[in-house]
């Protein structure tokens, strides 16, 4: 969101008890006009050295809290025992409800997630691994679902994620599984064929290209590095910029800008957290051809959490070769209301032509709806497998 860069101050400490009408949801909403006069830059500055004190105060208040909240739980083994993803999303829910502007949904619940994972790390951060190097993608997908109070762990496969996680040298693992612009992440799903490991959440992150270089100049580039994915994701702008230069695969967006700093004639197509990292200029961005461009992550562990009160629920499902098993498979998630957001079909790895079928369905496999369906489909389908119930992603 654009500050507006008004000089009217936000109401101060306004406790919003009442929910927001839509119209006040919009990102550029303007502090309220008053007649009083504006004040002055000293006066300005003190009255937000207040709040920070109070706010500082607030948060020191939190984490006590929170802390005995830890220890209510009792003498546990862990950190990864003491996360609650159910609680934290009905928390990060109600920050959206409150919302009153002038700062976003995105941007709030970025501020409560970096508290709340500070208060969690209190006991001892969480372990996270996800498909490195550093400056991935996956990483910044890590960040927005635990905040940055954790301790990252770079690997350097999407097998390698479940490895850690199933071995508990990780407490989760973040993994690609879908692309708006390229679709399904095919190694992930199919990891699910024989993985024990439980979804535990999911992230959309709007997912942001760009050339980077040692010079930042366009002239000159022989070649560009990047993750098959972005290379797809950049094909209209690359056509149109540099189509002449050699397009060479890697197995991450990190791996290319590591490889373009070691020459002038060579480009990285990957976000710009890569810059930072490698050293990198940006000689263009974003240069994704759609402009939303996002990819869900899963994020995956050993258990399955109770509900938070808006879930999805993963399913894999190997159905019965006889005419209308799949219909019959998916019936009953509609006798019961239930509506299903995504279906996909992979080879099963049971037997030739055989199919597993990943649904994604709204709801909790605790809730009574979705264990009726579940009872019901068992009928037709060979094998039904709950990769996991885990609140929908928030902003
Ligand atoms: O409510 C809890 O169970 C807590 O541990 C507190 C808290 C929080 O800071 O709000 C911290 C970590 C959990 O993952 C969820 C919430």
């Amino acid at each position: 969101m654009k500050k507006t860069g008004k000089a009217a101050p936000k109401k101060q400490a306004a406790k919003t008890t009442t929910k927001k009408p839509a119209a006040a949801k919009t990102p550029d909403a303007v502090p309220p006009k008053t007649d009083a006069a504006p004040l002055d830059l000293a006066t300005l500055r003190e009255r937000i050295d207040g709040i920070d004190r109070h706010i500082q105060e607030l948060i020191g208040e939190r984490a006590q809290f929170a802390n005995q909240v830890g220890k209510a739980k009792g003498k546990l083994a862990a950190a990864v025992d003491y996360y609650r993803p159910e609680r934290e999303a009905q928390v990060l829910r109600r920050v959206v409800d409150r919302n009153d502007g002038p700062l976003n949904d995105e941007v709030l619940v970025r501020l409560f997630r970096e508290i709340m994972s500070a208060c969690l790390a209190q006991q001892e951060p969480l372990k996270i691994g996800y498909l490195g190097p550093e400056g991935t993608h996956s990483q910044q997908a890590v960040y927005k679902h635990f905040g940055h109070s954790i301790h990252g762990l770079p690997l350097a496969s999407i097998e390698e994620v479940f490895q850690e996680v199933e071995a508990g040298h990780a407490d989760f693992g973040v993994v690609p599984v879908e692309n708006s612009t390229q679709g399904t992440i095919q190694s992930t799903l199919d990891m699910f064929l024989t993985s024990k490991l439980k979804i535990c959440g999911e992230v959309e992150l709007r997912v942001h290209q760009h050339l980077l270089s040692r010079n930042g100049q366009i002239e000159g580039i022989e070649r560009v590095y990047s993750h098959p994915q972005s290379f797809a994701q950049c094909k209209a702008w690359l056509r149109q910029y540099l189509p002449r230069a050699e397009k060479i695969p890697v197995s991450s967006n990190a791996e290319a800008a590591r490889r373009a700093r070691s020459a002038d004639d060579s480009a990285a197509i990957a976000g710009i957290s890569a810059a930072n990292v490698y050293g990198l200029k940006s000689v263009a961005g974003p240069i994704e051809d759609r402009p939303d461009n996002t990819t869900r992550f899963l994020v995956i562990g050993r258990e399955l959490f109770p509900p938070s009160g808006n879930d999805r629920t993963s399913l894999m499902i190997f159905i019965k070769d006889q005419p209308g098993a799949l219909y019959h498979v998916l019936e009953p998630f509609a006798k019961h209301g239930l509506s299903m957001n995504r279906i996909e079909s992979r080879p099963g790895h049971t037997g030739l032509w055989q199919y597993a079928f990943f649904i994604d369905i709204g709801g909790h496999v605790h809730e009574e709806a979705m264990r009726r369906a579940l009872d019901e489909l068992a009928d037709y389908a060979q094998e039904v497998k709950v990769l996991g119930s885990y609140p929908v992603a928030i902003a």
